[in-house]
Parts: C-alpha cells; sequence; structure tokens
C-alpha cells in the first residue's frame, strides 16, 4: 500500500511523499484517515441512521469528520508544496505530472478551478491508484502461494525476459524492467489478469441512468434509476467463464504460442468498460508486474497462517481482511 502510495504521488503528483509529510508518522496518519474514511462512508449503504449520527456528530461519522479534516490539512499542503516548487523551478518541469498540468489550467479558470476543487482532483486519484493496484497484489501473491505450480512458471519468465544475473541487487533488477522487457512478460500479465477476474480491485460499481434506456437483456432502466455490476460475481459466472469459471488458471488467458489475449471488456469489467474505462489500467500493469518481479526473483515468501482462508473487508475496494501476513526468505 505504501509502495502504491508513494507511486501515484511520484507519477500523478511529481512529489515524494517522505518528503512532503516530513515524517512517516505523519504519512501513516494520512493513509490511516484515509482507508478509515474508506471504510466509513461505505458502512453508509447499511447504516440508515449515518445522517442522524452525521447530525449529531456522534460515533463513525465523528470519526469521519475527523479523519477528513486531517485528509484536507494534508492535500492543502500538497498543493501549496506543488505551487512552490513549480515557482521555484521555474515552470521547466510543467507538464510532467498531472497535478502540475491540473495547477496550470487553475491559473486559467481559477474560480472553477479553487483548491477544493484540486483536492478532489487529488482524492479521486489516489483512491483510483492506490487500493487497487496494492490490493490486486496482496490477492496475487495470496493465489501464487495456492498454486505453486503457476508460481514456478512466473519466477522462471522473470529470470528469461530480464536475463538477470543471480546476485542481482533490488535497485539493478528494477533498472532492467524496461517497457520492452515487461511486454515479454505474457504469463505474469496472465496470472494477474487471471487474479482480478476472481478478485477485482473494485467488486461492485454503481451507476445512474441519464436517459431512459434498455439493457441488451431487454430489462428498461429508466431515466435516474441506480444500477449495478458486480464484476466479483461476473468473473464467477460459468456461463461467462465456462466450467472452471472458480478456477484459477491464467492459461485461459494465453493462446498456443503463450501469448496474451484480452478478453471484451465487458466480459472482463475488472477495469470497467467504454468511454469512462479506467485510465490507469496500464499505468496498473506495469506498476504490478515490475513489483511483483523484483519482489519474486529476490524472495520466496511463506505465509505466517497457513491454515487461514483468505477472505476480503467490505469496502468500496477489496481489501484482505487483516491483509497478507508472510515471511521473506532470500531467494538465492
Ligand atoms: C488493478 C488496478 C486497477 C483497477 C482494477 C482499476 C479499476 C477501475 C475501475 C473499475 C474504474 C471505474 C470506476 C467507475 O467509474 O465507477 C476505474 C476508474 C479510474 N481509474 Fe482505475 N483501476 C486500477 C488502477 C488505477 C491506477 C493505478 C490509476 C491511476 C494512476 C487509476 C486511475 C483511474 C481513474 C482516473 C479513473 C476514472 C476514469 C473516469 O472516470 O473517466 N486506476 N478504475
Amino acid at each position: 500500500m505504501k509502495s502504491a502510495l508513494d507511486s501515484i504521488f511520484k507519477v500523478g503528483f511529481g512529489v515524494e511523499l517522505n518528503a512532503l509529510s516530513g515524517s512517516d508518522e505523519f504519512a501513516n496518519r494520512f493513509t490511516k484517515a484515509f482507508d478509515d474514511s474508506n471504510f466509513i462512508v461505505f458502512r453508509r449503504y447499511v447504516d440508515m441512521f449515518w445522517k442522524v449520527k452525521r447530525f449529531f456528530n456522534i460515533g463513525l461519522e465523528a470519526a469521519l469528520k475527523r479523519n477528513v479534516k486531517i485528509i484536507d490539512d494534508f492535500i492543502f499542503d500538497l498543493i501549496r508544496c506543488k505551487r512552490e516548487q513549480m515557482e521555484n523551478e521555474k515552470l521547466v518541469r510543467e507538464k510532467e505530472d498531472i497535478l502540475s498540468r491540473f495547477l496550470m489550467e487553475s491559473k486559467r479558470d481559477p474560480e472553477n478551478m479553487n483548491d477544493q476543487y484540486l483536492r478532489d482532483i487529488i482524492l479521486n486519484f489516489m483512491i483510483a491508484g492506490k487500493d487497487t493496484s496494492a490490493g490486486t497484489l496482496t490477492w496475487f501473491f495470496y493465489m501464487l502461494h495456492k498454486h505453486p505450480l503457476v508460481q514456478d512458471k512466473v519466477i522462471h519468465e522473470i529470470r528469461d525476459a530480464t536475463q538477470a544475473k543471480d546476485n542481482i541487487c533490488a535497485k539493478e533488477l528494477s533498472r532492467l524492467m524496461t517497457d520492452d522487457v515487461l511486454d515479454r512478460m505474457h504469463y505474469i500479465h496472465a496470472a494477474i489478469t487471471e487474479t482480478l477476474r476472481l478478485y477485482p480491485a473494485v467488486p461492485t460499481d454503481g451507476k445512474i441512468s441519464v436517459e431512459d434506456d434498455v439493457l441488451p437483456d431487454g430489462v428498461e432502466v429508466k431515466k435516474g434509476e441506480g444500477i449495478n455490476y458486480m464484476a466479483y460475481a461476473m468473473g464467477r459466472m460459468t456461463y461467462i467463464w465456462g466450467e472452471d469459471a472458480v478456477e484459477y488458471r491464467p492459461e485461459r488467458w494465453l493462446d498456443e504460442d503463450g501469448i496474451f489475449r484480452p478478453e471484451s471488456p465487458f466480459k472482463f469489467t475488472a477495469f470497467q468498460a467504454g468511454p469512462r474505462i479506467c485510465l490507469g489500467k496500464e499505468f496498473a500493469y506495469r506498476q504490478m508486474k515490475i513489483m511483483a518481479a523484483v519482489l519474486l526473483y529476490l524472495f520466496k515468501f511463506r505465509l505466517v497462517d497457513e491454515t487461514k482462508e483468505a477472505t476480503y473487508r467490505t469496502m468500496f475496494t477489496l481489501h484482505m481482511a487483516d491483509g497478507l501476513h508472510v515471511y521473506a526468505f532470500p531467494r538465492t
């Protein structure tokens, strides 16, 4: 999670999270407030008194208010730092990250693109990019543990694609992860995609119809009605994926030459489909492949509790309940 958050800060906002927060403790406080708020907002679906609690500022709603203050302070600080950074660097690198681009735009339209607007943009990227890829990697490592043969193939492919020496360090190994090398990793791509089919980071997603419509199966939807699609259930349906739908089998994504064969996003819905498909999909695959390849090449992992079956925590994203606790041993 920490590493996914670091990437979003670096690539999306062009700042180092640690440099910004000054200490791990401040960054941890922000991360905790962010995760807890995610959980509390999701709870509103099943707590019919949440508005009353918000009105009297009690219970989880009081906690949410405190968390939102921590998040706001942190994000407004980020915006201030970023503005200073851009001034100091005389805007030489203005176009390198998403936040710089929004800040440039906000100069042209300061009334609409005010700090509140920028805060929402930043949070949107953090929600979209932090828990999704970090959570998927957690389930991926769990799947590899349950399927040692898949794990062997993954490690074989990393060796093959990188041609790394046995005693290579993490820094050198990550330097070998060029676009070319990552594009050759079809098996890992398939194994991550298979993980997302069974454990989609966004397990259920809601939409509101902007006009009267008819779904492909004939169901009528009226303007303003809500509708949900459930990637988690769809990934396990036998009439979509065949009799072995609940089996973890990366090979289903590969052709006879071992090349990754994508499915229609309307069938594999983990990234949604259509004009609002995930903007960070390619970034996420790259990030997850690099992280998985470096960790698996250098370490063997063993679960702390081999008997425990992983289950999820109900939130907007598919968190593994209590996380995945592992022992790591050097592979060589
Ligand atoms: C395993 C990783 C990921 C998965 C499964 C995933 C999945 C999704 C899904 C299902 C949506 C649609 C949500 C909705 O509109 O209701 C979405 C939207 C989005 N995602 Fe991702 N995402 C992932 C990683 C990322 C990353 C790393 C980033 C950014 C760096 C990102 C940026 C976005 C953005 C900006 C949107 C909004 C697009 C729009 O509304 O036009 N995602 N993602």
